[in-house]
């Protein structure tokens, strides 16, 4: 397909060029930039990626054309920050019937798939991680949204589980996706919301999640993106725009009277103690997780566990070379959740296995990232009905922790002697 489009911008000559791929923006158009120190020169002639472009828009009474996009700040860089960048170039009373139809021609192939101008319900979290996630919303998110004509409902969060009361009241059918400006406790929330409704796999099937990054860790958002970009609240926001849903599976953490849903990861050991411990060190950012992790390891101490688990696969090589899961998780219709594995006070079934030992970590994880840069669980799979257990027991002395500490950025712990 090549749709191409001629005008004349007073003086200045235009020409736009749409492939399937990209639009290519040429010629003496005005460019308006948000928040960018980009000079104007570089924009007369602007490749931009389908994904990028966000709407084009023909007003009948003004005349005029706007092309709103996110321009990489360096082409073919491929983690290059992305500008918000608006195009605009007035139209001959001649030539509106073809803007038209090049807009409309556009539009569609661009949305092609995917929902356009998206109903959004924002949480925001005012106090999540350094206290920035207001900000990063109004200067960030909010004008690539509004440039790609999505309607958004904004809502801060103003107490702890305020977030667990927004999605349980929620009309599921207002809104195309719910999205959180936090860290992960909102998504949690979120998410716990959704699963106390009656109707709690309708609503989590329903209503997409989408995450900007606000808190510390942004450990969902970085398992999605990778740890730059998932940091990254203008290419997160054009997640909630152009990315196509994604399924992932919820595991159910049981205690006294209480459940809830989580996401991520389960600790206990060194892990949980360094979290623990370093709750007063926030203002760090993702740092004090280290920080954690170094104090817990020189302790020197072991963790008394009881676990009963279903190991499907213990075979390190096998994990390693894309374990296919057989998992088949029961369908249980659309209403409430319902536990797919035996209750705490029932008998351990006759095939899991018993581990009563002393530990230094006992990390579960649905996802791969705990952190930026750590890679705990490198063949951890968002939607195969499987945890990943990373084990150490505790018959491992300091160099043994200390190994895997350093190996955990890239994932090689996987291969240390010390870890089932
Ligand atoms: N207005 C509020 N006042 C106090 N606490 C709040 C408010 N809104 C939400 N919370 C609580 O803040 C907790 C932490 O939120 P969030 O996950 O957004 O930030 P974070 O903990 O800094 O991020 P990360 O998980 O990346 O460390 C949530 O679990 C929520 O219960």
């Amino acid at each position: 397909m090549l749709h191409s489009l001629k005008l004349a911008n007073g003086p200045n000559t235009v020409q736009l060029t749409y492939d399937g791929i990209g639009l290519r923006v040429e010629g003496g158009l005005d460019v308006e930039q948000k928040s960018s120190r980009r000079s104007l020169s570089d924009l007369t002639i602007v490749p931009i990626a389908k994904v990028n472009v966000l709407s084009l828009r023909f007003d009948n009474d003004t005349h005029l054309l706007q092309i709103h996009a996110l321009v990489p700040r360096q082409h073919a860089v491929p983690e290059s920050p992305l500008d918000l960048c608006i195009f605009r170039c007035s139209v001959d009373q001649a030539k509106t019937n073809e803007t038209e139809t090049f807009c409309q021609t556009v539009m569609e192939n661009i949305y092609e798939g995917i929902i356009t101008g998206r109903r959004l319900k924002v949480l925001v979290n005012p106090f999540s991680g350094q206290g920035h996630a207001k900000k990063i919303f109004k200067e960030k998110v909010a004008p690539v949204f509004e440039s790609a004509q999505c309607k958004v409902d904004y809502q801060e969060t103003e107490y702890q589980g305020h977030a667990v009361e927004i999605a349980k009241d929620l009309d599921i059918n207002a809104y195309d996706a719910i999205v959180t400006v936090s860290g992960d406790g909102i998504i949690h929330e979120v998410i716990n919301g959704f699963s106390q409704r009656s109707d709690a796999r309708t609503a989590l099937k329903k209503v997409p999640l989408g995450v900007i990054p606000g808190g510390t860790g942004n450990a969902l958002s970085i398992c999605m993106l990778g740890e730059k970009l998932g940091f990254d609240p203008i290419h997160t926001a054009r997640q909630v725009i152009k990315g196509k849903n994604m399924s992932f599976d919820l595991c159910s953490v049981a205690f006294d009277d209480h459940r809830y849903m989580s996401f991520l990861s389960h600790n206990y050991g060194i892990t949980s103690y360094a979290d623990l411990g370093t709750e007063n060190m926030r203002w760090m950012g993702d740092a004090r997780t280290i920080i954690g992790l170094l104090q817990q390891i020189f302790k020197g101490e072991n963790y008394k566990i009881e676990a009963a688990v279903q190991i499907v696969e213990a075979n390190k090589e096998k994990i390693k070379s894309n374990f296919p899961s057989e998992v088949q998780l029961p369908d249980t219709g659309n209403g409430p959740i319902q536990d797919t594995i035996p209750s705490l006070n029932e008998p351990v079934p006759d095939d899991w296995t018993i581990i009563k030992d002393d530990i230094s970590f006992f990390l579960t994880s649905k996802t791969p990232l705990l952190a930026r840069g750590m890679l705990s669980h490198p063949c951890a799979e968002p939607n195969d009905g499987l945890l990943d257990l990373l084990l150490v027991r505790g018959n491992h002395g300091l160099f043994s922790k200390l190994d895997i500490f350093t190996k955990v950025e890239t994932g090689h712990q996987i291969d240390s002697d010390a870890v089932s």
